[in-house]
């Protein structure tokens, strides 16, 4: 399986020094939260409101905060998906894609962090602007389209491999025609957890 951490090339922004314990460790997918719950009860805990957002997860992160809300880039650019990503796509297996994995910021501080795998074909025509959202959210573009359609969530149970990384996730498809991204949200913590209980 490439390495997530080496091969995304194009418009890499070099990690910052406290990024590594925030990566994105290894995830299983379920597709009900019954499921994922039998494996980690905190799917049913607090996590379950921001597990089952049908709208855009930018526009309730920002419901949320206090003060601001942003997005920082990690990285972006062409690299190959995981296979389990590229079966999911249903994309030939070592097609690149641009991949873009960003921290969502409320108050200052990460509360989720984001991958979003966007095929080939998703960069044609009018999505070519996908390459240049920068630090304006994926979701506000998305959810303006009239064109893209959000297929079903699933929730994710990650394997932190360091303290302090996401434990749960979601991800869904998002379908313009026979076109298709994949994005996954990984909830840090902080954002249910907001007093470390
Ligand atoms: C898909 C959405 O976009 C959000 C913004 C992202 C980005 O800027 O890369 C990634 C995942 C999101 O949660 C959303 O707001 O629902």
């Amino acid at each position: 399986m490439p390495s997530r951490d080496s091969d995304i090339g194009g418009n890499r922004v070099p990690a910052t020094p406290d990024a590594r314990p925030l990566a994105i460790p290894p995830t299983d997918w379920y597709c009900s939260l019954a499921a994922a719950g039998l494996r980690n009860p905190e799917v049913h805990g607090p996590a379950r409101y921001w597990l089952q957002v049908e709208g855009s997860f930018t526009a309730a992160l920002k419901k949320a905060c206090a003060r601001s809300f942003h997005v920082e880039v990690q990285r972006e650019g062409f690299a190959t998906p995981t296979l389990e990503e590229a079966r999911h796509l249903a994309i030939p297996l070592r097609q690149r894609a641009w991949i873009r994995e960003v921290r969502l910021c409320g108050d200052g501080a990460p509360w989720v962090l984001a991958r979003t795998i966007i095929p080939m074909a998703c960069l044609e025509g009018a999505g070519g602007r996908l390459r240049h959202l920068g630090s304006k959210p994926l979701g506000a573009y998305l959810f303006s389209s009239p064109h893209w359609q959000r297929g079903p969530l699933e929730t994710g149970l990650c394997r932190p491999q360091v303290s302090g990384q996401p434990e749960i996730a979601r991800r869904s498809l998002f379908h313009w025609g026979n076109r298709a991204l994949l994005v996954g949200e990984y909830l840090l913590p902080s954002l249910y957890r907001p007093h470390g209980l």
